[in-house]
């Protein structure tokens, strides 16, 4: 008779990679709506009307208006009745100005006409910071991780997405809607409700982000774990991209900003649906497993205990990793959320396409994290991949801050180097924290890890805002904004790469004492 012997569902190949590909498709929704906001800098820092034109500049409804009405009063046109509401896309616009000196006949077509919100840096840094406003404070991560370990993955995930939708939409609410000038918490109404929202979506997507890698875990250990990491990390990256190169243009066409964040919200509905898909299989896979053992004659695996606790702190391997983890994300996530207006402002990039340039550095990931995935799982040398990848993101930042080549062309070649690093570090750190900390406490290390991070994700880009105001705008004699210098915003930047670099040799050197295997290939032979 022939011998039946009990699999479990992990081993089907098929399985395993629709599981990571249905969760990652979540993931994918939730990184969207992250980063949405970001091409949107210079439109939520502008005050009034923004009118773009056929030839790519935009420019202040009210100073625009003010050359017009000069140049028709001199000319004898009679345009005193045009005012800011009036002005239309396809309008022509006639107007003098000064070009080399010359005062010359200028003339504009209106290509699209969008809503400024009138923030200032420190408040939009202040928004872009509410991500992790309530997993650092509320220590909301903390108990996520211990949720995730306690109660499951189908739970803590279904809990997780509505939150991020819950706070998409209190996001889209608040940016959809004209306060009057009211204030919340001695704040902007509106920053103040868009931060509330921001701050409940980064608690969803991060407990989200750990209840996916712990899922990748399950399915993937002792096969390829590094591939679907990297992989599942590079569906992340799609919807970094997409919300870099879409959500302006999209923000021009609709008039507002809030309609990136209104299909962002629709997408994610989407991915809310995917995840239940994924828990009709997470069960199945639990069901199949529990018949595996029976057959072995093993036992059920011990639960998570609070005790365990005691061992992920214990560790000096996982406090470098999560060190690294800080200083390396903090030079790369808040800098995305500056980076659009520093195309614009530094290189000269047209508003229009200043947001690609930034979407170049997860569109090289998404080639590139699987590839490094791949590579580490074959031939190992985590620790050396993490500490080469911290290296070039000091390089680029460095050359960011200095005041040397600012053509676009030379920032989308520092751009793409970003996007190498930023395959690197991640490619070899997330599949290296099961080596040092064991599958029962995973959910409990991830979710420290993402602590602690989240604490630079909350707070550098609360200091760049403040830097920004006080250290880089420019303005002319009466006040008026006319420029940045983003000097000292991105030394900032390169000094986290520096750290990161120190904490990577640490770990290396950690590794070879401790032999956690970070040196070492996953798929072994
Ligand atoms: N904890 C997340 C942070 C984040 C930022 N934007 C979206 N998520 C994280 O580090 N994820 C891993 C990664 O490499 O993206």
């Amino acid at each position: 008779m022939k011998e039946h012997i009990q699999k479990k569902l992990s081993d089907s190949k098929t399985a395993r990679w629709s599981a990571m590909l249905i969760v990652s498709f979540t993931m994918m929704c939730g990184y969207f709506l992250t980063d949405v906001m970001s091409p949107l800098e210079n439109l939520l820092t502008t005050q009034g009307k923004v009118v773009y034109f056929t030839d790519d500049t935009s420019m202040s409804a009210d100073s625009l208006i003010t050359k017009v009405k000069l140049f028709s009063a001199a000319s004898a046109l009679s345009e005193p009745e045009l005012a800011v509401e009036k002005l239309e896309e396809g309008m022509n616009l006639k107007y003098m100005d000064s070009v080399d000196g010359i005062q010359t006949e200028m003339e504009k077509t209106v290509s699209a006409v969008a809503k400024g919100e009138g923030w200032s840096s420190t408040e939009y840094g202040f928004f872009s910071g509410a991500y992790g406003m309530i997993n650092v404070f509320l220590l909301m991560l903390f108990f996520g991780g211990l949720i995730l370990d306690k109660m499951g993955i189908r739970f803590t995930g279904t809990l997780s997405c509505g939150l991020m939708l819950a706070g998409a939409l209190i996001k889209w609410y608040a940016l959809s809607t004209d306060f009057g000038g009211s204030m919340l918490f001695g704040m902007n109404m509106q920053v103040a409700l868009a931060s509330v929202g921001f701050a409940v979506f980064g608690m969803g997507a991060e407990i989200t982000g750990i209840t996916v890698s712990k899922v990748i875990v399950k399915w993937f250990t002792g096969k390829e774990l590094a591939l679907a990491m990297g992989l599942q990390v590079a569906m992340a990256r799609i919807g970094t991209a997409i919300a870099l190169g879409v959500s302006l243009p999209v923000a021009r066409m609709m008039g507002a900003v809030s309609y990136p964040v209104l299909f962002g919200a629709i997408a994610l509905c989407v991915g809310f649906v995917s995840y239940m898909v994924y828990c009709v299989m997470d069960r199945k896979e639990d069901a199949s497993e529990v018949a595996v053992r029976q057959e072995a004659g093993e036992k059920e695996e011990e639960g998570f205990r609070m005790a365990d606790l005691k061992q992920i702190f214990g560790s000096r391997g996982f406090w470098l990793i999560t060190l690294l983890c800080l200083m390396f994300y903090a030079g790369v996530f808040p800098f995305l959320k500056f980076a659009t207006k520093l195309m614009i402002f530094k290189y000269g990039v047209p508003e229009s396409f200043a947001g690609l340039i930034p979407a170049l550095l997860p569109f090289g990931t998404i080639l590139l994290t699987p590839l490094f995935g791949s590579l580490y799982d074959r031939i190992g040398k985590g620790a050396t991949l993490m500490l080469i990848g911290s290296v070039m993101l000091t390089v680029v930042h460095i050359l960011f801050t200095l005041p040397v080549l600012d053509y676009w062309w030379f920032a989308v070649i520092v751009m793409v180097v970003l996007g190498i690093a930023f395959s690197l570090v991640p490619s070899a750190m997330w599949p290296s924290v099961p080596k040092i900390i064991p599958l029962k406490q995973l959910g409990s290390a991830y979710a420290i890890i993402f602590y602690i991070q989240n604490i630079g994700l909350m707070a550098v880009p609360w200091l760049i805002g403040w830097v920004i105001d006080r250290f880089a705008t420019l303005r002319d004699a009466s006040g008026t904004i006319t420029g940045y210098d983003y000097t000292v915003p991105m030394a900032i930047f390169s000094l986290f790469g520096l750290c990161a670099i120190v904490i990577a040799l640490m770990l290396r050197s950690e590794d070879a004492k401790k032999h956690y295997g970070l040196e070492e290939a996953n798929i072994k032979k």
